[in-house]
C-alpha cells in the first residue's frame, strides 16, 4: 500500500489515495499504521476517495480504529493532497465527509498548497452553556458543541501543567457522552486569543484538533469570553477560527504539510 504522511499543525495522519489504492479493512489498517513503535506512527488514517457529489471524499479513522465523522486538520491536508497530486486542478473545491460536504479555499506558495480555509458548517450546541460535570470526583463546567463530531469545552487555568492523560480518558467515557467525546481544555489569553489542549476521542492527546478549535471558539463566544474571530494556539501551532453568525457557519484557516511518502 502506498501512503503519504501529512500533518496539520502536528495532527498527523497516514493518507491513502483511494483513487489508486483499495483498503479492505480501514479500522484494522488504522490501528496498524498509527502505532508509533510497530507501525508508521500517526493519530489515525485518512482515505481520500472518489465522490459522486463532490471533488473527492475524506474517510477518517482514529488511532483506535473508530471512525470520525469529521476532521478539521485532516480535511486541510486532503485539499492539499488533491491539488498537489492533480486529483483536482482548482483551488476552490468541495470535499464530501460523513458530516456533509465542506468547501475549501486553498492558497498556493510556489505552485503548492500552503494554507487552507474550510467552511466547517453550522455549530450545534449540545449542552447547557457551562453545564456542571463531575469527573474523577472533581467539579468542572463544560460547554458541548458538535462540529459534526462531539466536543466538550472546559475553561480552566494551568492547562500547560495539567495531567491530561489522567483526566482526558475520564471525560472521554463519561456517562454524559454515550458516543464518547473529544475534550478541549481552554485558557483565555484575551478576547481574540486562547490556548487549548485536546484529548481526542479515539486518539488520546494530539498536538491539535481542527474541529476542537472550532468548537472552542464557538464555546468561547457563547460564554461571552471572546469576539467572533479567535486565534487558537494549540501544542502544534495556531488556527484562525471565525464564527460568521449571519451565515451561522464557522471558518477555519490553517496550514497543511506533507511529511513523507512510503510503501508498507
Ligand atoms: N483531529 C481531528 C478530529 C478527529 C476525529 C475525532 N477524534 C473524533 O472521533 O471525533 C480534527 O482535526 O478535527
Amino acid at each position: 500500500m502506498k501512503f503519504t504522511k501529512m500533518q496539520g499543525i502536528g495532527n498527523d495522519y497516514v493518507y491513502v489515495n483511494c483513487f489508486e489504492e483499495t483498503v479492505e479493512d480501514p479500522c484494522g489498517t488504522a490501528k496498524m499504521v498509527s502505532d508509533r513503535h510497530f507501525g508508521i506512527g500517526s493519530d489515525g488514517l485518512i482515505l481520500i476517495k472518489p465522490s459522486r457529489v463532490a471533488d473527492c471524499q475524506m474517510d477518517m479513522y482514529n488511532l483506535d480504529g473508530s471512525r470520525g465523522a469529521m476532521c478539521g486538520n485532516g480535511i486541510r491536508c486532503v485539499g492539499k493532497y488533491a491539488y498537489d497530486h492533480g486529483i483536482v486542478d482548482k483551488t476552490e473545491i468541495d470535499v464530501e465527509t460523513a458530516s456533509g460536504i465542506k468547501h475549501l479555499s486553498m492558497k498556493l506558495k510556489d505552485g503548492k498548497v500552503e494554507l487552507v480555509t474550510v467552511d466547517m458548517g453550522r455549530p450545534v450546541q449540545t449542552s447547557e452553556i457551562g453545564e456542571p460535570i463531575t469527573v474523577d470526583g472533581k467539579e468542572y463546567c463544560f460547554t458541548g458543541v458538535s462540529m459534526g463530531n462531539p466536543h466538550a469545552v472546559v475553561f480552566m487555568d494551568g492547562i500547560k501543567d495539567m495531567e491530561i492523560e489522567k483526566i482526558g480518558p475520564s471525560f472521554e467515557v463519561h456517562e454524559k457522552f454515550p458516543d464518547r467525546t473529544n475534550t478541549e481544555f481552554v485558557e483565555i489569553v484575551d478576547r481574540g486569543h486562547v490556548n487549548m489542549r485536546v484529548w481526542e476521542r479515539g486518539s488520546g492527546e494530539t498536538l491539535a484538533c481542527g474541529t476542537g478549535a472550532c468548537a472552542t471558539a464557538v464555546a468561547c463566544i457563547l460564554n461571552g469570553l471572546t469576539d467572533d474571530e479567535v486565534r487558537v494556539t494549540l501544542l502544534g501551532g495556531d488556527l484562525l477560527i471565525r464564527w460568521d453568525r449571519e451565515k451561522d457557519t464557522v471558518f477555519m484557516t490553517g496550514p497543511a504539510a506533507e511529511v513523507f511518502h512510503g510503501e508498507i
